[in-house]
This record gives C-alpha cells, structure tokens and sequence, in this order.
C-alpha cells in the first residue's frame, strides 16, 4: 500500500523509521473509478522531435501508455487541461516556462509539483498566483523501474487538502517509495537519494573491476556485484536492520570480510563517500539560483 503513514512524524527506533512493507503499485485504477488516481496524463517537451520518441515510448506501453498525450511547445494548452501539473524542466529554464504569457493563469487553483534540484517552494510560488498549490518532489532515476525513492515536502494543511496528498502518494507510490520530508532537508535528499543511483554505479562498478583483477569474466561480476547490493539494500529495507549489524553477520573472526574491510577502511571509504553526499549537496543548493558573482 502508500506509504502515507511515512511523514516527518513517523516513530524512529535504533536509528530507523518504521517501515511498512511497500509493493508499488500502478496509476492503472483496478475497481471503481478512484478520483485520486489521474486517467490522462499530458507530456510537454519543446522539441518536435522528443515528442515523435516519446510517443513511440508510450505507444509500445500498451494501455497505459495510451492515456498519455504528448504536447511539443504547447505548455499553456497542456496546462490548462490538467489539475495536476509536474514540473520537470531544468532548473536554469524554469522561470521562463513559468513566465510565459498565460502561464499563471493556466495554474491558477492547480496543484504544481516540482522535481527540480536546488529550486526552493519560495522561488516558485513567486512565479505563480496565490491559488497555485506548490509542492517539491525529488524522485530519482530507479522509477523507470518502480524503484525509486521519492522525497516530498511536507504538506501544510492549510494549504493542501486530503487529495492533493493522496494524489501525490498515487503518483509516486507507483513508482517506489515515498516519503515526506521538511523542505529543508531537499539538498540533502537531492544528493543522496537523487544522485544516489550514480554513486552506487561507482561503487557497483569498482566491485566489478575487483572482480575481473581476480580473473572473474565481466558480465558475471557486474551480476554479482549488483545483486549484492541489491540484496544487502533490501535486507536494510526489508528487515528493518541496520547496516553495521548486516557487516557484523558477515564478518568472520580472522576471516576474509574482515581482511577487505581494513583494506577499504585504509582507504577512507566511508568518509570519502560521505563527503561525496556533503558536495553534492552543497552544488545541490546553487541550482536554480542566481550565479555568484
Ligand atoms: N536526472 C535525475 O536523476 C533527476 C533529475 N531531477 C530534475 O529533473 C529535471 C530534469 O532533468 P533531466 O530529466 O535530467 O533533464 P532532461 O533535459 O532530460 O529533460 C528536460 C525536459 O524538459 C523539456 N523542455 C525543455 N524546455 C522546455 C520548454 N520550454 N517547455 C516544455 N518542455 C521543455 C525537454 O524537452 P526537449 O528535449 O524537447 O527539449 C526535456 O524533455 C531537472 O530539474 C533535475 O534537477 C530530479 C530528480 C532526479
Ligand atoms: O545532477 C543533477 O543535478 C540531478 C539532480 C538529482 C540527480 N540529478
């Protein structure tokens, strides 16, 4: 189900907040008609020629992917045939597509939810009218396969109803998790988990190459070394145990886990990536803003 019982309030034990399980589900209603799950959806790009890809991409989805209409360079019209709208431009770009003559108006009592690094609710809500529900999101690249991780900002009740949070959990539930998180912690969340996927790659990928050193074919230890840490990642989820705890289990006395571990520790793994998540963030929290002179 939605992981809507995951705001900021959520109870944390031994540094973990309790998970509930979590089977994403689709934005394909099944039953009767639920008001909270969109049934058309409009994609806007600039480029004649993304559209033509992006219709190739939806028309092989089947019937979902027919519920998809795409729009090139017609951001009013689409907007104006939406309740929902994603922003999803880049951040040096956004101004000028909420500026466009007509734009505020086309947003006007709509819920706009942004997924763009570094561009702060305030920024936004200055582009458009009072009425335009603003919301930040930052999704990451594991959605493509339902399994992303999606942080929200927190809804304000007084300015979001009960339907504009569960149209957002419908949205991003379907494709991972979710979850809702203070506004000021989105660099952190953008570096961490909208980086992420980059930094593990990294990590997976030198796993690979020790792999090969030792005589393993490629293939075979890109499969090892992905499957590990997917399954070392979903004990963590899954299980609800922490990471050092999982080392632990692994590492015999005198044993060879231990061994590699010093080695890498030598090496300043930990604070080394660390600090990848530390810059990451900082660079997160130039974007859309300003340059410095
Ligand atoms: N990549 C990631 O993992 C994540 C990215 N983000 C954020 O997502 C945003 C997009 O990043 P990314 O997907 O890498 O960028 P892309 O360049 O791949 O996508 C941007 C899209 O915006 C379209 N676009 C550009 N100008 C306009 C316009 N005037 N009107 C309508 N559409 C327009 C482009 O269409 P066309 O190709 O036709 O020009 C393109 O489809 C960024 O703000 C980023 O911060 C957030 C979380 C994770
Ligand atoms: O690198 C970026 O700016 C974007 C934001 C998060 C992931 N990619």
């Amino acid at each position: 189900g939605v992981l809507d019982s995951l705001d900021s309030s959520s109870k944390i034990s031994n540094g973990f907040p309790k998970w509930e399980s979590h089977t994403p589900g689709t934005l394909t209603p099944a039953g009767p008609p639920d008001a909270t799950v969109p049934s058309r959806f409009l994609a806007c790009v600039s480029r004649e020629e993304t559209a033509r890809k992006l219709e190739n991409i939806f028309g092989s989805l089947g019937q979902l992917g027919s519920s998809v209409e795409v729009f090139a360079s017609k951001n009013i019209e689409a907007v104006q045939n939406s309740d929902v709208v994603l922003l999803c431009c880049k951040p040096q770009i956004v101004h000028t597509i909420l500026s466009e003559p007509g734009m505020k108006e086309a947003l006007e009592g709509k819920l706009l939810i942004s997924i763009l690094a570094g561009v702060t609710m305030s920024q936004i809500t200055n582009w458009v009218l009072p009425s335009t529900r603003v919301v930040r999101a930052m999704p990451n690249t594991p959605c493509k396969i339902r399994e992303g991780m999606t942080v929200v900002s927190n809804l304000p009740p007084s300015v979001h109803s009960e339907t504009d949070r569960a149209v957002i959990l419908k949205i991003f539930s379907s494709i991972g998790r979710c979850r809702f998180l203070e506004e000021k912690h989105f660099d952190a969340c953008t570096a961490l988990s909208g980086s992420g996927p980059a930094f593990a790659c990294i990590f997976m990928e030198a796993m690979a190459d020790g792999g090969v050193m030792m005589g393993l074919p490629r293939a075979e230890a890109l499969e090892l070394a992905a499957q590990t840490l997917q399954g070392a990642a979903r004990m963590v989820l899954q299980g609800n145990t922490h990471p050092a705890q999982l080392k632990d289990s692994v590492t015999t006395p005198g044993g060879c886990t231990i061994a590699g571990l010093l080695a890498l520790e030598d090496g300043r793994v930990r604070s080394t990536i660390a600090r990848g998540i530390q810059i990451a963030t900082e660079r997160a929290s130039e974007l859309g803003q300003p340059a410095k002179k």
